[in-house]
Parts: structure tokens; C-alpha cells; sequence
């Protein structure tokens, strides 16, 4: 059966203790077909598109016209998972009006879910309006890959106490503004379990540990097509090599008069 918002929502609470919530990512027709046929719980447009299929180095330039076209490709070979997009950077901080235009258009192509990043005042308001128009939202919080700039790069967060703190405190202002789950990213596998523990919503970890509700990883990563991973992603298959060198047979035949026939 098709999975829903409210299913990933009631996820904790449905007796039985629950298998963890998989997410993967797609960017085109062919990686949804590809996760959605393999199982997943949510497949998630993650603007991480932005550098794994746009080239990128952050996630900040993708706009908001990309990624329509890429959601609306996905959307086409998605058919059991949940679909969730990424809002990208720009399209959401300027106003809660410009978040619902934007999450609005998402819901428009067949989006179920968007996802905004962080947890402070003014993104919990947004996260509360959009909600109550019946917009479903994933929070993220812990390194929120937009505000790389701030952050100094990639790095992990949330290792000081009082940053700690602060984190947890985010996700629960999101669960209070009606978001229906909310990943964590790249955060000590001990303040992961708190934030778990502390949440009705389920939480998804992606280089946060064992403890969280679910895991998400960037399927390009997952596949080995990406030209690097993060640390905490785990590769699965060598599909770049692989690629290469049928690639390079390809040519090689041809050039040897072997293809065609
Ligand atoms: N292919 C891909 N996979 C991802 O998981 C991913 C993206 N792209 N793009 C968007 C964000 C960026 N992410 C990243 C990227 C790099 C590190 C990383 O290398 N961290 C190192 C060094 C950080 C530094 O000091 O700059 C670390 O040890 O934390 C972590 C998360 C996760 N997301
Ligand atoms: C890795 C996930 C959480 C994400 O935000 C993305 O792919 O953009
Ligand atoms: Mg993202």
C-alpha cells in the first residue's frame, strides 16, 4: 500500500516496535523508479541534486524552477513511496507567503511533503502556517547544508553541550508547529537518541547514528555514481567504475569495428 504523511506521522505509536523509516534520494525519473522499486518508505527530491546531478559544489544556487523540473520528473517514477521535496534555499526564508507559494508548487507537481531546514523563530512560524494550510513538512535540523556559509563548511554539529541543547530544542519547536517528522544531520549519535526519545515524530538520521527513527542517505552516494561521499555515507555498490568502463568498452569496440556488428 501506498505510503502516507499520516503513516510516517503515527509511525512510534503504532504498538508494535517499528522497523526504522527508510529514505533515499532521487533527481530524475530513473533514481525514483530505482528507490521506489527497491522499497523505500520516502523518496525525497533532496536539493543535495544541486551537487550531485547539477555539479554544484553547494546546495544554494538550485532554484526553484529546477527543481520543479526535477520533482516532476521524479514524480513520474515514483508510484508507492512518499514523495518529499526539498524547498530550496531562497524560496522559503524570504516570507511565510513565499514559503507557501513555493511549498504550494511542489504540492501542485505531486508532491506529499516539502522540507525546510533549521529550527529557529522564524522557520518553526513558517513550518506552523504552512501546516495549517494543509502543507505537510519534514524539519531538518543539525547541519543544515544551506547555511554552509555560517557553518564554516560541512561539518558536524551540535558537539557542545549548549549546542546540544539548542538542537533538541529546535526539533521540539518543530513537532509543537505540526511538522510530521524531522531528519537529523550529521550530529552525535548520543544527542540523536535524546532528540528521538524526547519526539513523538519520528526522526531520521543521516550521519547521526543508531538511534534515530529512520535513515536517509543521498542514492547517488548509496549507488558509488557520486565523485565523493560524506564519511558517514555507506557505498553500497561501484556503479561510477562500472559506468566508466562500459563506457570506455563502448568506444573501444567501436573504434575496433566490434560494434556494430
Ligand atoms: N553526495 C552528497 N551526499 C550528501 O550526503 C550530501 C550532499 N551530497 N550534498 C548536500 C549535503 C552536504 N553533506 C555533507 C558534505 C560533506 C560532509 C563532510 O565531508 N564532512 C566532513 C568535513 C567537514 C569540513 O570540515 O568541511 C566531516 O568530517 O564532517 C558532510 C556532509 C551532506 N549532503
Ligand atoms: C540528505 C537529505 C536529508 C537532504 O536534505 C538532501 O538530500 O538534500
Ligand atoms: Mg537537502
Amino acid at each position: 500500500m501506498a505510503v502516507s504523511v499520516d503513516r510516517i506521522l503515527r509511525w512510534k505509536q503504532t504498538g508494535a516496535p517499528a522497523q526504522p523509516i527508510t529514505v533515499l534520494t532521487a533527481w530524475d525519473v530513473m533514481s525514483g523508479q530505482i528507490v521506489d522499486q527497491a522499497g523505500a518508505d520516502i523518496v525525497l527530491v533532496g536539493d543535495s541534486l544541486a551537487m550531485v546531478a547539477l555539479g554544484y559544489d553547494t546546495t544554494l544556487p538550485l532554484t526553484t524552477e529546477d527543481m520543479v523540473i526535477c520533482a516532476k520528473a521524479v514524480r513520474r517514477g515514483v508510484k508507492n513511496a512518499l514523495l518529499v521535496v526539498d524547498l530550496p534555499f531562497l524560496s522559503y526564508q524570504t516570507s511565510v507567503e513565499d514559503a507557501i507559494r513555493a511549498a504550494g508548487q511542489m504540492l501542485k507537481i505531486g508532491a506529499q511533503a516539502v522540507k525546510l531546514e533549521g529550527g529557529h523563530d522564524e522557520v518553526v512560524e513558517t513550518v506552523r502556517r504552512l501546516v495549517q494550510w494543509g502543507i505537510p513538512v519534514m524539519g531538518h535540523v543539525g547541519l543544515t547544508p544551506q547555511s554552509v556559509n555560517q557553518l564554516g563548511g560541512f561539518r558536524k554539529q551540535g558537539k557542545t553541550p549548549e549546542e546540544g541543547d539548542r538542537i533538541l530544542a529546535e526539533a521540539k519547536a518543530l513537532e509543537q508547529a505540526g511538522a510530521f517528522c524531522v531528519v537529523l544531520e550529521h550530529i552525535p549519535a548520543e544527542l540523536a537518541r535524546n532528540i528521538t526519545k524526547a519526539l513523538s515524530i519520528p526522526t531520521i538520521g543521516i550521519g547521526a547514528g543508531v538511534h534515530c527513527d529512520g535513515q536517509v542517505l543521498v542514492t547517488a552516494d548509496v549507488l558509488g555514481l557520486s565523485a565523493w561521499q560524506p564519511p558517514f555515507a555507506k557505498v553500497y555498490a561501484n556503479l561510477r567504475q562500472q559506468a566508466v568502463e562500459a563506457a570506455q568498452q563502448f568506444c573501444e569496440e567501436v573504434r575496433s569495428g566490434q560494434y556494430p556488428a
